[in-house]
């Protein structure tokens, strides 16, 4: 056990050097972890978290249903875009965006520039078990939500495809979804080292 956590700790450590000051972005479709993983992570880092979802709803004292339904998406995606941007100001947190942030491409730009962004890529079956348990998300209010999701794949997979690092989340246990999260950021270190 000693070793095992030795070895998790040099990987923070490196994982933790890879970031510098910069936000861990993570990105991807509704349901696959960004949340739930990106606390943990940010945990095992021993940096703060944020999350998108909840700083819009922080500032406009409204859920994001709330939001939808109010003021329509465009309107939501311009006040995600400020929010993001503000956010990625500060560093090193690991960020945890809506699903939808990375597809707009003013915010993708931002995150780009400005933070290192990792795809939690999932299998529709993952996606649509997890996502059943809520329900909390406009976009999946059709008459066919897992034909809507699997809409939202095809058109948003090649654009979370360019974010910088990807990471398949899979029904394990969240721990190992941090390990793999951890270790694909300490690998960037060991590649741009010399
Ligand atoms: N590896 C995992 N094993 C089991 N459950 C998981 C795992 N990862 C996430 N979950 C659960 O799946 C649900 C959806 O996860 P989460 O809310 O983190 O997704 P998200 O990517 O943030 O979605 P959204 O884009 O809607 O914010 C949560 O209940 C979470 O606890
Ligand atoms: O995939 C999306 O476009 C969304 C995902 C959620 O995180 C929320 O940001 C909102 O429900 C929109
Ligand atoms: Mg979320």
């Amino acid at each position: 056990m000693e070793e095992i956590s030795q070895v998790s700790g040099s990987a923070a450590e490196l994982a933790r050097k890879a970031l510098g000051k910069r936000n861990l972005v993570l990105v991807g479709l509704m349901g696959a972890g960004k949340s739930a993983i990106g606390k943990l992570v940010a945990q095992a880092l021993g940096i703060p978290f944020i999350d998108s979802d909840h700083e819009i709803e922080r500032v406009s004292r409204m859920t994001i249903p709330e939001l939808f339904q109010a003021y329509g998406e465009p309107e939501f995606r311009k006040l995600e875009q400020r929010v993001i941007r503000r956010l990625l100001r500060t560093g090193p947190r690991v960020l945890s965006t809506g699903g939808g942030a990375f597809i707009n491409e003013d915010t993708r730009a931002a995150i780009r520039d400005n933070g290192l962004s990792l795809w939690l890529d999932a299998d529709l079956d993952v996606l649509w078990e997890r996502v059943l348990k809520r329900d909390n998300r406009p976009l999946l209010k059709t008459e066919n939500p897992k034909k809507t999701l699997e809409d939202l794949m095809i058109a948003r997979y090649p654009i979370y495809a360019t974010a910088h690092l990807r990471v398949k989340s899979r029904d394990v246990k969240k721990d190992e979804m941090v390990g793999e999260v951890i270790a694909a950021l300490a690998a960037t270190l060991e590649q741009s080292d010399p």
